[in-house]
């Protein structure tokens, strides 16, 4: 069969929707961190140099000069890592997830994964030994239009490998999802690239997120081969859309994205999302609501889509589903939903 075809045969699977006997929903790949909230003014971003709405790479001892400088005496603590909080999304959408991410055998960690097992999401990686790196972690900083900016230590999460992964779970499995903040080392990207493989050899559909606009300016055209070679779904939103494409009009960067993955569900912020499938554009609106926090919009926006067509919805119905996930996560604070609100979905979708 070649490649053209075999890209056509997915895609048709994809259109009638995924409703499998495969026992899991999604199988999920990511970056496993524990996130540190602080509210700041827009002149604390401003100080210290940071790029607002983006994540940068950095030390313990950055974070800890960050923490020092923003002297603020209510940091909350959430369990986070984009791909994770899109499988507890599932979750809480009612579906099923399986989580590939690392944390280390320290209290970070052990946090992490009584966060990850109170959703229900498997999460089978066993921790690292102490000793070496911590559990990653990420200084989240939100200013008052909502904006996060992250500082992330990816610690131990960046040695996760091949041998990491479950295969025989993610032959179980109607989809993959894997984040693109895995790029960003060499082990996690080969184990996902190996991840996709074992996907297509399985009847497994593969999903991808570009994660964030830094990654794309770093390995756009890695991602354009991963995209064209290996996924049938993309995510992205309207920043790494253009900067992908190269181009600032949205909708050309939607039309041509398209052309590319024949499933693209691209957002636009509190304008709703763009679903393209087999080359048809629909614009998807989203829901009216007070942001106070945008971290995890993303996440709880792929999660909701994700439940969606492997649970038989129409993917503009997936995709309203998103927008609802996300405009509820948008009006707290923190990465995730604190309980499930699977039974608010029909009426969000109608
Ligand atoms: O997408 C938001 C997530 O990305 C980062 O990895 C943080 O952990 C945060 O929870």
């Amino acid at each position: 069969m070649s490649a053209s075809s075999d890209i056509a045969a997915r895609s048709a699977t994809l259109t009638g929707n995924i409703v499998s006997d495969k026992k899991y929903d999604v199988f999920g790949v990511g970056n496993a961190i524990v996130d540190i909230l602080a509210q700041v003014e827009d002149h604390v971003i401003n100080d210290l140099s940071l790029n607002k709405g983006s994540m940068a790479l950095m030390s313990t001892e950055q974070q800890g000069d960050i923490l020092t400088a923003i002297h603020d005496p209510s940091l909350t603590f959430a369990a986070g890592g984009s791909a994770a909080n899109t499988m507890v999304a599932i979750a809480q959408s009612g579906g099923s997830a399986v989580y590939t991410g690392r944390v280390a055998d320290d209290t970070n960690g052990e946090y992490y994964k009584k966060g990850m097992e109170s959703e229900g999401i498997l999460f089978y990686v066993p921790p690292s030994e102490t000793g070496h790196e911590p559990t990653g972690s990420s200084v989240i900083l939100t200013t008052p239009d909502a904006e996060r900016t992250m500082c992330t230590h990816l610690g131990v999460s960046t040695s996760l490998g091949k041998s990491d992964v479950d295969f025989d779970m993610l032959a179980q499995s109607k989809c993959c999802y894997v984040e693109g903040y895995l790029w960003s080392s060499d082990g996690p990207r080969e184990a996902c690239l190996e991840v996709f493989k074992h996907a297509k050899a399985n009847g497994v559909l593969s999903a991808f997120t570009f994660s964030d606009s830094f990654l794309v300016d770093l390995f756009a055209e890695q991602f354009k081969d991963v995209v064209r070679e290996h996924c049938d779904i993309i995510f992205c939103n309207a920043d790494e859309a253009r900067k992908f494409i190269g181009n600032d009009d949205l909708q050309q960067c939607v039309k041509e994205i398209g052309a590319i993955c024949n499933h693209s569900f691209i957002t636009d912020g509190a304008n709703g999302s763009y679903v393209v499938i087999d080359g048809q554009i629909s614009k998807v609106d989203g829901f009216e609501v007070k942001a106070v926090d945008t971290v995890g919009a993303g996440d709880a926006f792929a999660g909701g889509v994700l439940y969606g067509l492997t649970n038989g919805l129409s993917p503009e119905k997936s995709a309203r589903w998103g927008n609802y996930l996300a405009s509820r996560v948008v009006s707290k604070f923190g990465p995730r939903l604190d309980e499930s609100i699977a039974e608010e979905m029909q009426e969000a979708i109608a």
